[in-house]
């Protein structure tokens, strides 16, 4: 080999010092400067780790003056090498070899190789392996539904493909109280967030429920949230950094940060969010005459937001005027009359018929003029429901459709109404709530539902129960004498106490062991909290809203919930509780069974309650008689109505279990489990195992980087199990969607680890000495995130396998056989060997490279084809759809058209990338 001065060579031993000129040859030893790392190193000729670097046609190179060249000509002059090339004006230009950056960085496969940067095998086929899971990730059917740490429930996995897949998604999630919105929520951000399709969100909660969001978001969806709070806001204020809203991506915060604060909604709103998430939405003040500030706040976020998710589980806790605000929140186009919107929900009960007839393979009489009569039933249900419902828009699932709820089994304990409550003076509300005209606690003293209370839960010991009251004062109250002076384990959970010690109290009382038997919670420990672990409810009294009733209720009757709900009534005989009692059992039945129109019953025999609640009469009879032949004539029209249609739109059953048959298909198979493995071994994490489909993965001493994602010095364990998942909170469920996979699978495609190898192989009929070269090209499609081009284009890994001849072996020897049959080769051999086939390879580059160009020219429109028929069809229903549903918004169609053409001229822009090489010489 000879050196000349000024040559640039690389070091094969040691890529990291850049290229390197020759500066001195002083008879058998050769001396470099390496610029980009300030070194020089003098080597023995015989044995120097260093290669001529060449380029060739297509390269792209950078001078020392930063210009860059697409190089179109090599030539020699005195030892030298002169590249001439165009710059990016396509001026031609030629520079010495001398002239080149010494920052380079051979990373193409080709470099690599040529170069002798040689990767093992293993790493080879771990590259392989990495970019065909990516593509089968990218096409699966259930993409973005894999990595949460939830159980598959049909109606939840339908509302998150249903939602999730959907540009600027505005929905409202209404599902009855306990049946998992958050988690719906949590999936459809998830899938947002994964698929490119939002990046910033912000998430408005009431502030007893900022933690168990936080939590829930983090373990089950490894989604970390930045939660904002007065204090943590005003540091940020004063750090000087500018908007603290821009400074992160996901927030999560209390809605009441905003109220009577026109600077910080003005910081929100200038944010710019991506999807906005408001849980318990029923809250959000709004009337005919007026709207309150936290309504106005969120009608400007909403109007400038493109996703939007409003989460309650009583839509109609204040009526159905402010339902239909909200719906006015999701898309004013479509919700601008009231009255027609009243009008519309009346005509539900004859859709729901039509529904039925085709479900049943009849095609009704009246069927919509819109509707082809031509088609198969099960498409016209489809249509109708499509074009006729509310599914876009509102999404209700109830106990009835779901299933599997457990019973709940009403006790009333009547106790005597003790003499200083009959004789007090009282207004509508001492009615109810007795002690609340006492200013101290001297109630305690001579009020029989305490005693009751302290009896019941002594004899109940060690089984919990959750006590829930109106008041925050005689939750205070009762805690205090429960503690301290019957010596109950308990808390209190009230406003009065700041979100970590609400927190803190509700964590107390989930401890299952040593901790609080009780929690004594005012009203609002009645909404969204998760205390499904225990079976005992007791209700010190009785708020004046059904809904606010099956709210309290629902603590303890939802998702997860094993036994029987037993609902403990305390009240005392003859007073307005025992009226109120009695309507609602006897009346609505409620406790028995939710009921989604609570609050209009209410409504309508409120005037007839309050009076029989002041003064009970012989009325009353009559009335619990009208209320309960309303009720059930209400909750027959809802269920032959509107629930009908919402139940058939907000669960799919069939969609549903083929995704979770999908999901757990990806699951079951021991795929993920040997690709992680591979992964570890190549990035030198130790994977040592733990128990059935459950590892513990730790750093070990020769980790190739400094940091593997999710794997902690002490060791992380992870399980590929979602049932241990569930019941194992610590283990960290690893999905092919889990950051710890995706994020591995990263490392993998965005450096060249196993982009280069070389080795040698015995095959039959194949005379020794012949050259074969492995090739893997991907598709590369640059094109905006949002987009989602990869649906319709993925990475459609190719694999070539060219021997000396220029004949395609590939489906001859599959890549999984050359991988059992490739030999190790040393590496001053390989270097030799390179040296020998460096215009070989080129040659047979060119011809792999053709090869792969003319398949393109056959995936590039096939995409192009896929895309517009997906996404036309999708225009096409939209379009439809609007004729007669307007809650398709006209925004959404133009967004449509708008992406099938930026989409095709991404899909024709596209190349091909060298992802991967092998040589291969028979021996
Ligand atoms: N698929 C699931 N797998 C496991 N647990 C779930 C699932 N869905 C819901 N849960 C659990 O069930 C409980 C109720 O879920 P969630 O809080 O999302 O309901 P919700 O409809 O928002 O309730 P609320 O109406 O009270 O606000 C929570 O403890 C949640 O963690």
């Amino acid at each position: 080999m000879e050196y000349l001065i000024g040559q640039r060579w690389v070091s094969h031993a040691d890529a990291q010092l850049g290229l390197g000129v020759v500066v001195g040859v002083d008879g058998r030893r050769v001396t470099l400067a390496f610029p980009a790392v300030g070194e020089e190193r003098t080597y023995a000729m015989d044995n120097a780790p260093l290669t001529r670097l060449r380029f060739k046609d297509g390269d792209h190179i950078s001078t020392v003056e930063g210009v860059e060249l697409v190089v179109t000509a090599v030539d020699e002059h005195q030892g030298l090498l002169l590249y001439t090339g165009l710059d990016h004006h396509e001026q031609e230009m030629t520079v010495s070899e001398l002239e080149l950056d010494a920052f380079v960085q051979l990373t193409t496969p080709q470099q690599r190789l040529l170069n002798g940067h040689f990767d093992r095998h293993e790493d080879f086929a771990l590259r392989v392996a990495t970019l065909q899971h990516m593509h089968r990730l990218q096409t699966s059917p259930a993409r973005g539904l894999m990595g949460s740490r939830t159980s598959l429930l049909p109606h939840q996995v339908y509302i998150a493909a249903e939602v999730g897949r959907r540009h600027a998604p505005r929905v409202l999630l209404a599902d009855e109280v306990g049946l998992g919105k958050t988690i719906e929520a949590g999936m459809i951000m998830q899938q947002q967030l994964l698929t490119g399709r939002a990046g910033r969100v912000l998430v408005l909660v009431p502030p007893s429920l900022l933690h168990q969001w936080l939590v829930e978001m983090l373990r089950r969806f490894n989604l970390h949230f930045a939660l904002f709070d007065a204090e943590r806001l005003s540091e940020m204020d004063e750090s000087g950094d500018g908007n603290p809203f821009e400074q992160e991506q996901q927030v999560l915060c209390s809605l009441g940060l905003f109220l009577d604060d026109p600077e910080r909604q003005a910081q929100a709103l200038a944010a710019g969010w991506d999807l906005v998430v408001v849980d318990e939405a029923h809250h959000l003040h709004w009337s005919p005459q007026e709207a309150g500030d936290d309504y106005r706040f969120v009608e400007s976020l909403a109007a400038c937001c493109v996703g939007l998710l409003l989460l309650t589980a009583t839509p109609e806790q204040i009526g159905r005027e402010s339902h239909f605000a909200r719906l006015r929140l999701l898309d004013p186009a479509r919700f601008h009359d009231l009255e027609a919107f009243i009008a519309q929900e009346e005509g539900y009960r004859a859709l729901g018929d039509m529904a039925d007839a085709l479900a049943r393979g009849e095609v009704p009489a009246d069927l919509p003029s819109d509707m082809d009569r031509a088609l198969p039933p099960p498409e016209l249900l489809e249509q109708l429901l499509d074009r006729h419902g509310t599914g876009r828009v509102l999404f209700r699932n109830t106990r009835a459709t779901v299933q599997g709820f457990p019973q709940r089994v009403l006790h009333r304990h009547p106790l005597p109404l003790p003499e200083a409550y009959a004789l007090a003076e009282v207004d509508d509300d001492a009615r109810l709530f007795p002690e609340s005209p006492y200013v101290d606690d001297s109630w305690l003293d001579f009020d029989p539902r305490v005693d009751w209370l302290v009896d019941t839960l002594k004899a109940m010991r060690p089984e919990k129960a959750l006590v829930i009251c109106a008041r925050a004062d005689t939750a205070v109250a009762l805690e205090h004498h429960l503690h301290l002076r019957a010596g109950i384990r308990s808390a209190a959970f009230y406003e009065g106490l700041s979100i970590i010690e609400r927190d803190r109290a509700a964590a107390y009382f989930a401890d299952e062991a040593g901790g609080a038997q009780t929690l004594v919670c005012s009203e609002i420990g009645s909404e969204g909290r998760n205390f499904q672990f225990a079976q005992h409810l007791i209700l010190f009294d009785l708020p004046l809203n059904p809904d606010l009733l099956e709210q309290r209720i629902g603590r303890l009757d939802r998702i997860g919930q094993r036994g029987d709900v037993q609902i403990h009534v305390l009240y005392l005989e003859g007073s307005a509780q025992e009226t109120l009692l009695d309507w609602y059992d006897r009346g609505i039945d409620l406790f028995r069974d939710s009921c989604s129109a609570g609050y209009l019953i209410f409504t309508h025999f409120e005037e007839r309650l309050r009076a029989q609640l002041a003064q009970r009469d012989a009325d009353f009879d009559a009335l619990l008689n009208d209320t309960a032949e309303f009720t059930l004539r209400t909750r027959e029209e809802l269920r032959e109505g509107r629930d009908r249609l919402l139940e058939r739109n907000s669960c799919r059953r069939d969609v549903a279990l083929g995704l979770i048959e999908e999901v757990q298909s990806l699951e079951d198979d021991d795929t993920l489990e040997n690709y992680l493995e591979a992964l570890c071994e190549a990035f030198g994490v130790d994977c040592e195992y733990h128990s059935e489909r459950t590892q513990v993965l730790r750093p070990s001493e020769h980790m190739l980087t400094g940091h593997f994602p999710g794997v902690t010095d002490e060791g992380t364990t992870i399980t590929f199990s979602r049932e241990r998942a569930l019941a194992r909170e610590d283990l960290v469920f690893a999905t092919w969607e889990h950051p710890i996979t995706q994020e591995a699978m990263d490392m993998v495609h965005s450096t060249e680890l196993g982009n280069a190898a070389l080795g040698t192989l015995k095959l039959k009929g194949v005379p020794p000495g012949t050259m074969l070269l492995e090739a893997l090209y991907t598709v590369n499609c640059v094109a905006p995130r949002a987009l989602q081009v990869d649906r319709f284009l993925p990475l459609t890994p190719i694999r070539l396998l060219v021997d000396a001849r220029g004949k395609q072996l590939a489906d001859l020897v599959p890549h999984a056989r050359l991988n059992t049959l490739i030999e190790k080769v040393k590496k001053h051999t390989a270097l030799a060997i390179i040296k020998q086939v460096q215009k070989e390879v080129d040659a047979k580059m060119t011809l792999a490279n053709a090869i792969a160009e003319e398949r393109l020219r056959d995936i590039l429109p096939a995409a192009e084809a896929r895309m517009r028929e997906e996404l036309g069809a999708e225009l096409a229903r939209l379009e439809a759809l609007r004729e007669v549903n307007p809650s398709i918004r006209e925004e959404e169609l133009e967004y449509l058209r708008y992406r099938i053409d930026e989409c095709a001229v991404h899909i024709r822009h596209a190349g091909l990338q060298l992802q991967a090489l092998r040589l291969i010489i028979t021996t």
